[in-house]
């Protein structure tokens, strides 16, 4: 993003999900289990190694050494040399008609990448770019082990940190007392994740699959839901009790589903939750997270070039503590609220949107980061943004 650049206007582009989660966490299990939804046929599955996905009993033909059609209808393919060149020739083969038409690509990454780079391929690529739309990134985590990953791999923090959705894998062989702190640990470090079960939630593609950027057909609502901004607000770093409210209040479901699951499951236990929710607050902080979100909001449109003058200056000097930033903002110059996105130092393209999603019209920026304070990315944004001239 420059500060030439004008807002763009709105394209249709497939999108694409990722889908991460650390060593052993069940990425495979889900993406078979994926597959063989009917609300999953059209999709290009990208891997790293298609060997050691366990898929093989689910392919009839292989339309090259590479890529296999999977009797769901899925496509399946392997990152030959790396992932552009992968999903250029992916997009150019659809075009020809060489691969059957998909809708939807995901791409599963290695249990220890750090997500950081696949994002930054995603957004940066103008090919790439232009024809595809990150639609969110999805990632396992393990509930018989997730707890004490996040305590010893950075990596297993930020893939939680920076998902769009957080799947509990394992949870019918896991402790329930541990599933319940790992839950809360997760809402501490990423307030604006919906967490999905994958052993109880029936409908996964619909709760994984649609955190929608931008969709032509529901925009609006979408973007509200992938911004999840409120989930942030009233500060993001530590505060086990707001975070809680925030949880029980915005997140209903899941949330509750698991509360119940814990009181139906065991008569008594649910006077013993108030306690272990005690505990939990004493856990989440002893954690001491270094990652972790907060929210920058403004109420008067704003200028794009001082935006722009604000992410480019705050990317050069925090871009390494910047896991994720997701925004829709109020731009003076445009009439309808712009959507930004960025990882690191870089930034998608910014996407118009249509309208705004609510009533609610206020520039709300939400940083994902590690090692960073929002005073400090909050002053950057007062003298840069609001200031006056
Ligand atoms: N009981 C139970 N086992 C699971 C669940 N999900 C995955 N597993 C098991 O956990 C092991 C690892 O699962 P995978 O799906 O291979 O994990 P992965 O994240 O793809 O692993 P890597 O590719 O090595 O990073 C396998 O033995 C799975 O059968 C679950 O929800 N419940």
């Amino acid at each position: 993003m420059t500060a030439t650049q004008t807002p763009p206007a709105p394209t249709p582009r497939l999108p694409i999900s990722v889908l991460t989660g650390f060593l052993g966490s069940g990425k495979t299990t889900l993406l078979s289990r994926l597959i063989r939804d009917p609300g999953m046929a059209r999709t290009a599955v990208v891997i790293n190694e298609f060997g050691e996905v366990g898929l093989d009993h689910l392919l009839v033909s292989k339309a090259d050494e590479n890529t296999v059609l999977m009797d769901s209808g899925c496509l399946c393919c392997t990152i030959r040399s790396d992932l552009s060149d992968t999903l250029r020739d992916l997009y150019m083969r659809r075009l020809r008609g060489e691969v059957p038409e998909f809708d939807r690509v995901v791409i599963e990454t290695t249990g220890l990448a750090d997500p950081a780079p696949i994002l930054h391929t995603l957004m940066t690529d103008p090919l790439i770019a232009s024809r595809f739309r990150l639609d969110g990134v999805v990632t396992t985590v393990d509930a018989v082990h997730g707890m004490k990953q996040l305590d010893e791999h950075e990596e297993s923090l930020k893939q939680a940190a920076v998902a769009d959705r957080v799947v509990l894998t394992k949870t019918d062989i896991a402790d329930k007392d541990a599933v319940y702190n790992l839950r809360h640990r997760l809402q501490h470090l990423n307030p604006g994740a919906t967490q999905v079960d994958a052993q109880k939630d029936e409908s996964l593609p619909v709760l994984l699959f649609e955190a929608g950027l931008y969709n032509p057909q529901t925009k609006s609502l979408d973007v509200q839901r992938w911004l999840k901004a409120e989930a942030y607000e009233g500060d993001g770093h530590d505060h086990g009790h707001d975070h809680d409210h925030g949880h029980h209040h915005h997140d209903h479901g899941h949330d509750h589903d698991h509360d119940h699951a814990h009181c139906d499951h065991d008569h008594g236990h649910c006077a013993h939750d108030h306690g272990h929710d005690h505990d939990h607050h004493h856990d989440a902080n002893r954690h001491n997270d270094k990652i972790h979100s907060f929210v920058v909001t403004h109420e008067a449109p704003l200028s794009w070039d001082k935006l722009v003058g604000f992410f480019e200056t705050v990317a050069q000097a925090h871009g390494d503590s910047i896991l994720r930033v997701k925004g829709l903002l109020n731009v003076e110059e445009a009439e309808r609220p712009i959507v930004i996105h960025g990882v690191q130092h870089l930034f998608h393209p910014p996407v118009q949107l249509e309208g705004w999603p609510t009533d609610d019209h206020r520039t709300r920026i939400v940083f994902i980061v590690k090692d960073l304070q929002k005073d400090t990315v909050q002053a950057l944004f007062d003298a840069m943004v609001t200031a006056k001239a």
